[in-house]
């Protein structure tokens, strides 16, 4: 049994068909021994909002999976209504400047390792997607998305400015047009909105649904060479991955110093006083 070897929990069954199990605190992963497809679940209650340690395990485990013979990855949540509620507020809000700054270099790693896996990705967003959640679901090659809730690159309505990788990555999905639109006015597509702009690629009914469309996505691949599909996807991307490579400092400290301004600072006030009140 060469799969046993990719046992990794102990908590395992034998005969189960996850054949590879690595869950750390705020990211499960897990292999499908039959159909070589990896899940890796964001496991951050209540909202999965992405803070350093949630950015860092998650860099982590899709870096590891570049070494590992797999058909492909999905990105997904282990919340009922929330894929991720986007970058964790807290972190931004009155910040020491040396977390601030790691960070947002966690957030920019995160997102170029994930621009550029080697293997498929398919975000299957089980569950709102506002902000950093969309940028996730951005960063991957396909998206299916449960029916009835939120996605978007909503910043401005923080009073807050998508940077150019955020903005490319939209950018590389829908219209110049959609995007310039959607960004100004803070704009989250409710699903079946998203699809029409072809911001998801596919709806689905519930969690299942869109991993069972996940594994078909994958299949599209099978009669395609590998190196082949690499390179073709390495060169989609390439320029919007070099370019934050080559501005990856001046874009740090733009974060950092755009967090220090007084009004950015209150305009975050006002956002996490709005979501407490909400109850
Ligand atoms: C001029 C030069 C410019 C150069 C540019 C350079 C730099 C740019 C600078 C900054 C860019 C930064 C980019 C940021 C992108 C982001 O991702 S910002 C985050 C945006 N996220 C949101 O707006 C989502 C907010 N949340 C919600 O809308 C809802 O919570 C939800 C996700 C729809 C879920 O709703 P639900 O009713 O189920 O839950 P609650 O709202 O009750 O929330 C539960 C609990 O969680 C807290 N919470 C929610 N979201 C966040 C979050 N993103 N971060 C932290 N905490 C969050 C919420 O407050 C509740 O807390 P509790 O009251 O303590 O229980």
């Amino acid at each position: 049994m060469a799969s046993r070897m990719f046992i990794r929990s102990k908590s395992i069954a034998f005969n189960t068909l996850r054949t590879y199990s690595s869950s750390t605190k705020l990211v499960d992963v897990s292999i499908n021994d039959k159909t070589g497809i990896a899940t890796v679940t964001m496991q951050r209650p209540p909202v999965n909002s992405l803070n350093l340690e949630l950015l860092t395990e998650l860099n982590g485990a899709l870096q590891d999976l570049g070494s590992k013979k797999i058909k492909g990855a999905i990105l997904t949540s282990s919340l009922k209504t929330i894929f991720s509620a986007g970058l964790d507020i807290l972190e931004m809000y009155k910040p020491k400047p040396e977390r601030a700054s790691a960070f947002w270099t966690s957030l920019q790693d995160t997102w170029l390792t994930l621009y550029s896996t080697p293997y498929p990705t398919v975000a299957a967003i089980n569950g709102h997607s506002p902000a950093g959640g969309c940028l996730l679901s951005l960063a991957c090659e396909y998206r299916i998305m449960v029916n009835n809730y939120t996605i978007g690159l909503n910043e401005t309505k923080l009073g807050i400015v998508a940077p150019f990788w955020f903005v490319a990555s939209m950018k590389n999905v829908i219209s110049h047009r959609e995007s310039e639109l959607a960004l100004t006015s803070g704009r989250l597509y409710k699903t079946d909105e998203a699809l029409k702009v072809g911001l998801i690629d596919e709806t689905a009914e519930n969690k299942d649904d869109a991993l069972a469309k996940a594994e078909k996505f994958f299949a599209r691949f099978d009669a395609v060479n590998p190196i082949a599909r690499l390179l073709t996807k390495q060169e989609l991307r390439g320029e919007t991955i070099k370019e934050l490579e080559d501005r990856k400092q001046e874009d740090l400290d733009r974060f950092v110093g755009f967090l220090m301004l007084p009004a950015v600072q209150k305009g975050l006030d006002v956002y996490l006083q709005a979501l407490k009140k909400k109850q």
